[in-house]
């Protein structure tokens, strides 16, 4: 079975590219679509076994990252209806969603993480503006083995890029951070050289309560974080590539070329094949 992976865009989005070449070299079949062309049922989510929400600057990030972008999917309709109803069938029928970046504040403002009892529009946290202004750099990312995330299944610490102003997560209260915790929806923390979670800056990047730079839903499905898995999609996107590749040469060895970001796609690709099929 093909797995088909529908990669949004739409005005101010500028991840797309990469965030399709990630899905493909997963073995996804990608396609890209404007968000207004979903609308207008030009294309429909229930062709599509994974839907990526990818990163940039949506609308301008007016009214707040992510804010604008989430209003319209909460609120527009196809010709069919709510497109809230065919987001809401396409995580019943056991499908995949990831947010990354403006994505992942995409789904935070809408609601659709981390959906507490299924509740995809209240919404219960947010990712707000970062304590010491934007932040492009590397971050190390200590992955939670106890939460149920699909992405991550596997992957115990990653190296990721991150760019962003308003990546700060907080929950709205400390009863919704305890149950982030108690319920598996945390899945990674910025964490230091040792992949310790860290609150200390430039680790935490942002200012995250608890360091969180990435949470799921329930089912583990619905994925959203701040780094951006599909800009290290090649062992030659690391920064220190040169140094690496030196000290694999000088001990006679072949340098692995998959990244530690193809492994969230490789997993989410795994997973359709073997549910969804
Ligand atoms: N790289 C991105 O997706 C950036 C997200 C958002 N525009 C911010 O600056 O926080």
């Amino acid at each position: 079975m093909a797995v088909k992976s529908l990669v949004l865009t739409g005005y101010g989005i500028n991840c797309e590219m990469e965030t399709a070449y990630a899905n493909r070299l997963a073995g996804a079949d990608a396609t890209i679509a404007h968000i207004n062309d979903v609308i207008d049922g030009k294309y429909k989510l229930e062709d599509y076994q994974i839907l990526n929400f990818p990163g940039g600057f949506s609308y301008g990030d007016d009214l707040g990252s992510g804010k604008a972008f989430a209003n319209k999917v909460l609120y527009a309709k196809t010709p069919k209806g709510p497109i809230m109803d065919d987001i809401r069938k396409f995580i019943d029928d056991g499908k995949l969603i990831i947010g990354i970046c403006n994505g992942f504040q995409i789904l935070v403002k809408m609601g659709l993480l981390p959906a507490f009892d299924k509740d995809y529009r209240a919404q219960t946290t947010t990712v707000f503006y970062n304590d010491k202004g934007f932040r492009d750099a590397w971050v190390n990312l200590k992955v939670n083995p106890a939460s149920q995330c699909i992405f991550t299944k596997g992957i115990e610490k990653m190296y990721l890029p991150i760019r962003h102003g308003e990546g700060k997560f907080i929950p709205g209260d400390k009863a919704i951070l305890d149950r982030l915790w108690k319920n598996g929806h945390v899945v990674m923390q910025y964490a230091d050289e040792s992949y310790k979670p860290s609150m200390e800056f430039p680790m935490n990047p942002n200012g995250s309560v608890d360091s969180i730079a990435g949470i799921c839903d329930e089912t583990g499905r619905v994925f959203g974080l701040m780094p951006h898995p599909e800009a290290f999609n090649h062992i030659v996107n690391h920064p220190h590539y040169t140094r690496m590749a030196d000290e694999y040469r000088r001990k006679g060895k072949v340098m692995p070329e998959e990244s530690d970001g193809i492994k969230v796609w490789r997993n989410a690709v795994a997973y359709a094949k073997e549910k969804l099929a």
